[in-house]
């Protein structure tokens, strides 16, 4: 059998080309597998248990974006599911990546809009008027800073961050990278080791 492999940029390449940074905590998947997107990030700070910064931040950013939210460490809470979802893409948006909670994983799957979440949470959230929250200021997820408009690649893997200055580097040297993996694997399929591939003993 030969496989077909996918033109798009892959989380993975892209945290190798970029020189081994943005990875987002593993933790934070697709809630279906076959999710994937890239774009640019639109950064979000709310409180723990509380999702009114996320409603805000659906009518905040704009088209394209990528909503990207800091729950505060409140991780056991479902922060998003299938109405904002439907709020998001009425909007344009283009995906979402928490670290922390979202719920009516089966919905979201048949919505089909880009979900990456640390957890699956049936668990409810407040709305407090007066929340500690912020809209596209910097937040930092893991050891990764994320600042509005950075490239955000997400996919089956995970999901990576790498500073918008970068983003037309980093695209290229993916670009090659998979051309290089490309040509390995036509010589594997032909035949040829890994080790002889790599150059390795
Ligand atoms: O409304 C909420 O709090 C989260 C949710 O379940 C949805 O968006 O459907
Ligand atoms: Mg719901």
């Amino acid at each position: 059998m030969t496989a077909t492999r996918t033109a798009t940029l892959t989380s993975a390449t892209v945290h190798e080309a970029a020189g081994r940074i943005g990875a987002l905590p593993s933790a934070i998947k697709p809630v279906h597998p076959a999710m994937h997107v890239e774009g640019p990030a639109f950064p979000v700070r709310m409180p723990a248990g509380d999702n009114l910064w996320l409603h805000r931040a659906v009518y905040a950013a704009s088209p394209g974006e990528i909503l990207v939210i800091d729950c505060g460490g409140g991780f056991e809470h479902g922060y998003f599911g299938e109405v904002l979802a439907e709020a998001a893409l009425a909007r344009g948006l283009a995906g979402l990546v928490i670290h922390g909670g979202v719920r009516d994983a089966r919905r979201l799957g048949e919505i089909g809009w880009p979900v990456f979440a640390e957890r699956v949470c049936i668990r409810g959230t407040g709305k407090d008027p007066h929340g500690d929250g912020e809209l596209g200021e910097p937040i930092t997820i893991g050891d990764v800073e994320i600042r509005r408009g950075d490239l955000v690649v997400a996919d089956t893997d995970g999901v990576v961050c790498v500073p918008a200055d970068r983003a037309e580097e980093v695209r290229a040297a993916s670009a090659a990278r998979d051309e290089a993996e490309h040509g390995y694997i036509s010589r594997l399929r032909a035949g040829e080791s890994t080790l002889a591939v790599y150059g390795l003993r």
